[in-house]
Formats: C-alpha cells, sequence, structure tokens
C-alpha cells in the first residue's frame, strides 16, 4: 500500500520506517527542509536505538522517501497520516496549529478520496475539527463532493525502545465509524497483526481519549511512587522493599513504579496539562490529574533540595558531576528533563555542573549554549573530576556498575545523590561513599 505521513519527527520517522520495514511504499513530508534533506542522505536527526539501520535499508531499497512537497505528498497514497507534533499552549492546552494546518494542505491538494489517519496526539473532538477544516476548504473550492474519511489511530510507542515498539506494537487502536476506512487500517496494519489480534476498533473520540487516558494513568503510577517513596523516607522504610512488596501483586504489577526525579518527555508532563485543561473546559475539576501534575513539578526539585541541606544551603562555588542528561535513558531528547531542573537550580544557587551524558551532550549545548558554569565532558569519569559529589538524574544501563572505586577516589569528597535509585545502598556505602537517594534507608538511618 501507498502511504503519506506528514511530519518526521520520533513518531514520524519510525512509524513511517516501520510501515516501510512491512513492505508498504511511504512518503515522508516536512516544513523542515534540512531535515529531509538529512534523511534523503541517510543522516537520522535523532537517537533511536535500531532506527538509523532501519531508515537507511528501506530509503535505499525505495520503499521510504522523503519530501518537502506538499502537494506530491497528497497526491502520493489515499491514506494520509498526520504526525506533526501537539505542543503544549501557553494555557497547557494542546495546540492544534499543526494539525490543522495538514488538514487543510490536504483539503486544498487533494483530488481524489483521501483516509485521514491522526497519529498525533490531540484532544478529544479533533477528529471532528480536522473534518471541519478539510470540508471548508473543499467546498471554497467547489469540491464538496470529495469523500474524506476520519480516523483515530494513537501512537503508543516509547523513546528510546521506539522501532521496537512499533515493529511489535502492543495494540493498535483504530478509532472510526466508517466501514471502509477500518478495512483500510486492517490491510495497513495486517504486517503488524499476524500474531494475534492487536487492533481495537472503537468510535473517534474514544480513541482520542484512549490515549490521553493512558498516558495519565502512567503518569499516575510514577506521581503515586515518588509521593510513597518520600513518605518511605520520614518513615524510615526502604523504597525499594516496597516497590517489589507491590510490584509483586499482579493487579499492580512491576511495571512503572520506579520511584525518581519525576517524569520528563515531550509526552506525559504535555499530556496531563492538555488533559487537565480538557478536563477544565467541560466544567470539570479533574482532582486528581492536578495531583499527579502538582507531585512531578515538586519531584523534579527533590534531589537539589537533598544536595542543598546537605551542603547547609551554601553551594556558590561547589561544583558537581552529573551523569544523565535526557529524559530518560536511550534517547538523546532533553525536553522536559529532571536534569535541566537541576542544573538550572545548581546555576541558580552559584554552582557549577560538569555533565556527561551518553547521547544528549550535543541537544544539551544546543539548549544552553557556551556557559561558564557547564562543562560537557568526554566521559562520565572526566565528569567527576575535582566536583563536590555525583549527581545521578537518568537511568542509564551505562551507568548501573560504575567503579565506586574511582567515583571515591575522583571526586574531592566521596558523595552520591542517585535520582534515580540505580545503587544498592549497601554496596555503596562498603566503598566508603556517601549515598543520599530517593525514599531509600542506608543502614537504619534517615535520608539527608
Ligand atoms: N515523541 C513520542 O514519544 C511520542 C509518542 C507517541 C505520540 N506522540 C505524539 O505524536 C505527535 C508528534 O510528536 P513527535 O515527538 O514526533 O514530534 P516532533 O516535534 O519530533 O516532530 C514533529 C514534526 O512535524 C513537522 N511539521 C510541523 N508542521 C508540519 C507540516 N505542516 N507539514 C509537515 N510536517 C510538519 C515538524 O517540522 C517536525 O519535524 C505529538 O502529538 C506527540 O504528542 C509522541
Ligand atoms: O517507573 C517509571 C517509569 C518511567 N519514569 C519516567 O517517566 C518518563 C517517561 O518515560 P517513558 O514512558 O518510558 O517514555 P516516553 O517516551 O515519554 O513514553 C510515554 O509517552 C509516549 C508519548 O505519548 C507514549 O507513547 C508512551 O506509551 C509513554 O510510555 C521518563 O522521564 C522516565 O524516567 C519513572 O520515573 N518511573
Amino acid at each position: 500500500m501507498r502511504v503519506t505521513v506528514f511530519g518526521i519527527g520520533y513518531v514520524g520517522l519510525v512509524q513511517a520506517a516501520a510501515l516501510a520495514e512491512a513492505g508498504h511504499d511511504v512518503l515522508c513530508v516536512d516544513v523542515d527542509a534540512a531535515k529531509v534533506e538529512n534523511l534523503r542522505q541517510g543522516i537520522v536527526p535523532i537517537f533511536e536505538p535500531g532506527l538509523e539501520a532501519l531508515v537507511r535499508e528501506n530509503h535505499a531499497e525505495g520503499r521510504l522517501t522523503f519530501t518537502t512537497n506538499a502537494e506530491e505528498a497528497v497526491a502520493f497514497a489515499a491514506i494520509q497520516i498526520i504526525a506533526v507534533g501537539t505542543p503544549p499552549g501557553e494555557d497547557g492546552s494542546a495546540d492544534m496549529k499543526y494539525v490543522v494546518a495538514v488538514a487543510e494542505t490536504i483539503g486544498r491538494l487533494m483530488d481524489e478520496p483521501k483516509t485521514v489517519v491522526t497519529k498525533s496526539t490531540v484532544p478529544v473532538g479533533t477528529g471532528d475539527r480536522i473534518a471541519e477544516a478539510i470540508a471548508e476548504v473543499l467546498e471554497a473550492r467547489g469540491q464538496s463532493d470529495l469523500v474524506v474519511r476520519i480516523v483515530s489511530n494513537p501512537e503508543f510507542l516509547k523513546e528510546g525502545s521506539a522501532v521496537a515498539d512499533c515493529l511489535k506494537p502492543d495494540r493498535i487502536i483504530v478509532g472510526s465509524s466508517d466501514p471502509e476506512a477500518i478495512a483500510l487500517m486492517r490491510e495497513l496494519y495486517a504486517p503488524f497483526n499476524r500474531n494475534h489480534e492487536k487492533m481495537i476498533v472503537m468510535a473517534l473520540r474514544s480513541a482520542e481519549f484512549t490515549k490521553y487516558a493512558a498516558n495519565c494513568m502512567l503518569a499516575s503510577r510514577i506521581s503515586f511512587m515518588n509521593e510513597m517513596a518520600n513518605l518511605a523516607e520520614l518513615m524510615d522504610a526502604d523504597i525499594e522493599q516496597v516497590r517489589q512488596g507491590i510490584g509483586s501483586d499482579p493487579r499492580i504489577g512491576y511495571h512503572f513504579i520506579y520511584p525518581g526525579i519525576g517524569y520528563g518527555g515531550s509526552c506525559f508532563p504535555k499530556d496531563v496539562s492538555a488533559m487537565i485543561h480538557a478536563a477544565e473546559t467541560v466544567g470539570y475539576t479533574p482532582l486528581m490529574l492536578h495531583a499527579v501534575d502538582a507531585r512531578n513539578r515538586a519531584q523534579k526539585s527533590v534531589l537539589f533540595d537533598k544536595v542543598q541541606r546537605h551542603f547547609g544551603g551554601n553551594l556558590a562555588g561547589k561544583r558537581f558531576a552529573l551523569w544523565g542528561l535526557a529524559f530518560k535513558a536511550n534517547t538523546d531528547d532533553m525536553r522536559e528533563a529532571s536534569s535541566r531542573v537541576i542544573m538550572e537550580a545548581l546555576w541558580a544557587a552559584g554552582a557549577s555542573v560538569q555533565a556527561f551524558d551518553p547521547e544528549a551532550m550535543s541537544q544539551c549545548q544546543e539548549i544552553y549554549g557556551q556557559r561558564d558554569d557547564l562543562l560537557l565532558c568526554g566521559t562520565k569519569e572526566a565528569a567527576l573530576r575535582g566536583a563536590d559529589a555525583l549527581l545521578i538524574a537518568t537511568e542509564w544501563k551505562n551507568f548501573r556498575a560504575p567503579s565506586f572505586d574511582t567515583i571515591r577516589e575522583t571526586l574531592t569528597s566521596p558523595l552520591i545523590f542517585d535520582g534515580r535509585n540505580l545503587y544498592d545502598p549497601a554496596v555503596v556505602a562498603r566503598y566508603g561513599i556517601e549515598y543520599v537517594s530517593i525514599g531509600r534507608q542506608v543502614a537504619g538511618a534517615r535520608q539527608a
């Protein structure tokens, strides 16, 4: 089948590459000419495990192509997938301007029936808005008789495992009441649906809602565990033991109950805010979502607060090693990363940062530019040199079994503040290093 994908970001590019890998002919269109030109030369703009090879192979074999030409893109296929950004507006609502712009483009340029599939995360009712936007343009062109089918097909990939998530999806949500559109979606996703039935067909608005409900649920689990971790600390319990204790209940499970320094990324913070905004628009006060969001905002400062307490509130002139800049492991993405809150608080207090991340260094450079209080180091060991303590902000595998001897010998004082609970406190203590983490107990002593 032929498919057009609007937007070559994390979602558009990975999904396009997965569809091409399954044998479809996919044309990706983006307004960013540099991105398109780079991709034509095999340069992938983001770090995502397995993506570069998938893009290069499918591009070389002619199934995955790139353009900035919207006319070519609309003419290319009966299926038009929208995967452009839906960033937060100033009031927390999801900004639909890119989605609506694509809808208008399709309406302006189409001259045969189209099935328009929304993969971007969009508020409930957006399907109707897209249909209206296209209908208005068609009417102005005197082409109201052209058939337009609207489908909601939200994306559930996780950054860091996006390729695997798209090649082997847990579920494929299809929101539509149009039998022809549903049949087309079945054909499109048949290669991903062989093992067992993964397609869940529902009303369009329910599909749009499902995406927000999933992200709000996952965000709630994380904020809940962070609240428990903060309490465990005050009550001399160990949250890692508690995590294992509750995770063993199959009704709870082990997924998404890691406490830490809050969730970041381009999805949870913005989608929780967008759902709060949407709820208030229909006259409902979403008490739980407000609490999830408030806990997360506060949690991002918890590690800095511990550092500040430890140094008696005086951080001026201190130097800190920071391991991890990305919002999670296996990505170069720093959108809403907890590391940013920590660095900015340290700088405001007069301290400096020596940072290392396996993939996010250039993004950090782009965000903060050259500054005297930020040194980007080539290795995690280099970041330790002359630092007063080590702070850990991202759960990279590469940080899980460091040489504690090197850490002790390279820091000016043997001290770790771990925002992701990567180590066993007893092991770290054996190396003569003071260890402060989130909600854990060190030999019965209270955390800093
Ligand atoms: N990043 C994720 O992990 C993830 C996962 C699931 C869903 N989502 C949702 O998917 C959507 C896209 O997210 P993303 O992270 O891929 O965004 P992104 O910012 O990485 O990419 C969006 C792309 O759309 C392009 N674009 C903007 N206007 C365009 C237009 N008129 N025509 C063609 N291209 C245009 C931009 O240039 C950019 O390359 C969002 O709604 C997001 O919430 C994201
Ligand atoms: O137990 C956990 C799990 C995650 N996190 C943090 O939560 C954030 C988000 O992690 P994750 O969900 O793995 O990454 P995303 O790429 O943001 O993926 C989420 O957001 C996407 C965009 O909507 C959805 O498609 C995915 O299903 C959903 O998991 C990161 O900062 C993690 O460090 C925790 O603190 N504790």
